[in-house]
């Protein structure tokens, strides 16, 4: 039974499954060593198109909070960089520690960050839906922004100020006219990778975008996300902290830059 107990101290209480799948090869998130990554002068600037009315609602699913939008058309996307083609905005949803001292799923030579926020993108033009794309290797597209203590965040108050209304697992409220490009440092620079989702299924279909610059928010913003519960109304109350999952090896993998 000692041995069905190790297997249990790899289940990660968040996520009720395996920490690695069997056979990944190209698993997130990683470690960037800055010094490692290769300057591959081929890759395109990234080019961002977010229609704000295309913003839906803001959604807590339990594992983080989501804000999500109108992906029936080619309305809000993505095109250049490492893409083949142009990728939709599906939603976008944050990481983050229960301190500073940690919090972000991607390190930067070891560095956490205490957030990092993710928009996540599919490939609508190979696949008739997110579901699909989602299982394919080129299906995904998600940008990663780092979150740095600092100075106050005027385009995340507003997603700030609504987020006591959405404090319990399951609950929704509706939330329009954000554009979420407001969140992305303008500095051009990015790392580019070949990924997966970080929380299960953990597919292998993430091209990852991660922008060398990070944008800065405050104290009270980060304190903002510690409020939101992993739990729904009327169960005990456990705070939404730590919802990063652990590093995952690089294997045979390069981390490309679009800089020198
Ligand atoms: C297949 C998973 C998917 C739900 N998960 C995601 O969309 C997702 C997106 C991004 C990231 S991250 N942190 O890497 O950026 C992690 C997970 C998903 C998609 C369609 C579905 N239909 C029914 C259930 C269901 C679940
Ligand atoms: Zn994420």
């Amino acid at each position: 039974c000692s041995r069905k107990n190790t297997r249990n101290a790899a289940l990660h209480p968040l996520w009720q499954s395996p920490l690695t799948i069997p056979g990944g090869t190209r698993q997130s998130p990683i470690n960037i060593q800055w010094r490692d990554s290769v300057y591959d002068p081929f890759l395109k600037p990234l080019k961002i198109s977010y229609d704000p009315t295309t913003c839906l609602h803001i959604w807590n699913n339990g594992y983080s909070f989501l804000v999500e939008f109108d992906d029936s058309a080619d309305r809000s996307i993505i095109v250049g960089g490492p893409l083949e083609n142009q990728y939709r905005l599906k939603q976008f949803h944050f990481h983050w520690g229960a301190i500073n001292d940690w919090g972000s799923e991607h390190t930067v030579d070891s560095k956490f960050y205490p957030a990092e926020l993710h928009l996540v993108h599919w490939n609508a033009v190979d696949y008739p839906s997110f579901e699909d794309a989602v299982m394919e290797g080129n299906g995904l597209a998600v940008i990663g922004v780092f979150l740095k203590l600092g100075a106050r965040h005027e385009g995340l108050q507003t997603l700030v100020d609504a987020l006591p209304a959405v404090r319990h697992k399951d609950t929704v409220i509706e939330f329009d006219e954000f554009d979420p490009s407001c969140l992305i440092p303008s500095c051009p620079d990015y790392w580019t990778y070949a990924g997966s989702l970080t929380t299960p299924p953990l597919t292998e279909s993430v091209t990852w975008i991660i922008k060398k610059k990070p944008i800065e928010v405050d104290e009270d913003q980060l304190e903002a996300f510690r409020m939101l519960l992993f739990t729904s109304d009327g169960e005990e109350e456990r705070r939404m902290v730590d919802n990063f999952r652990p590093l995952q090896p690089l294997m045979n993998r390069t981390v490309r830059s679009s800089f020198r």
